[in-house]
């Protein structure tokens, strides 16, 4: 059972072409309001799931206390400004503790999850630490976030090529600044 209710969307869309003076019943745009209605319940998925439900898998035997990176995490949001694209790559770099190390795609998952929704790229950014910090519990988390904004680009400002870059630290990471520092230039290393 879907939570998305694609009849108003099909009837927004509608109006919106409406709106803009195109014709919906002309050939190309007769099936656009369905097709929009099923990529928004596509593009718009996280908003029914919680980030934290991926990092249930835990490797508890393994006893690796040292620095993880998954780097170069693709993803597509939304900008909750304009409904247009920002995409890029998140970066994480966590220190896991007591056992509590995840599969690494869960990492990316939760990304997945938190992109998929109106959002802010600080939000995205702020909201994986968190979450990491909370169910993992590790020594530190680095997040970084790396992304193109096209409400910046196709439109107002018009600044192609402009990249936004965001972190969050927590944990030891805050503190140590050497630890930063290996997790920062891991994240940069080519
Ligand atoms: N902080 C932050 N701002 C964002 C993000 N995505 C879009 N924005 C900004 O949201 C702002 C919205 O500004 P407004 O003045 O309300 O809207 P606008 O008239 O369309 O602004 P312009 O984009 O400058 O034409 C713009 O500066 C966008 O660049 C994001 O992820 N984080
Ligand atoms: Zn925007």
């Amino acid at each position: 059972m879907s939570n998305v209710d694609r009849d108003k969307i099909k009837r927004a869309v509608r109006d919106i072409l409406e709106a803009i003076g195109e014709n919906p019943d002309r050939e190309g745009l007769i099936d656009t309001p369905d097709r929009v209605a099923r990529m928004y319940e596509e593009i718009f998925s996280g908003i029914h799931e919680d980030p934290k439900d991926h990092l249930k898998v835990l490797f508890q035997d393994e006893k690796h206390e040292e620095m993880v990176v998954v780097k170069d995490i693709s993803f597509y949001s939304c900008c909750e400004h304009h409904l247009v694209p920002f995409f890029g790559k998140a970066h994480i770099a966590y220190i896991p503790k007591g056992g509590k190390l995840t599969g690494l795609s869960k990492l990316a998952r939760v990304i997945e999850t938190l992109a998929k929704k109106p959002q802010l790229q600080e939000r995205i950014t702020k909201d994986a630490a968190d979450i990491i910090m909370k169910e993992l519990e590790p020594y530190g988390v680095v997040v970084v976030v790396e992304a193109e904004h096209m409400c910046m680009t196709m439109r107002g400002v018009k600044k192609p090529g402009s990249k936004t870059v965001t972190s969050a630290v927590r944990g030891i990471f805050e503190k140590d600044i050497s630890s930063r520092s290996e997790a920062l230039s891991l994240i940069n290393m080519r």
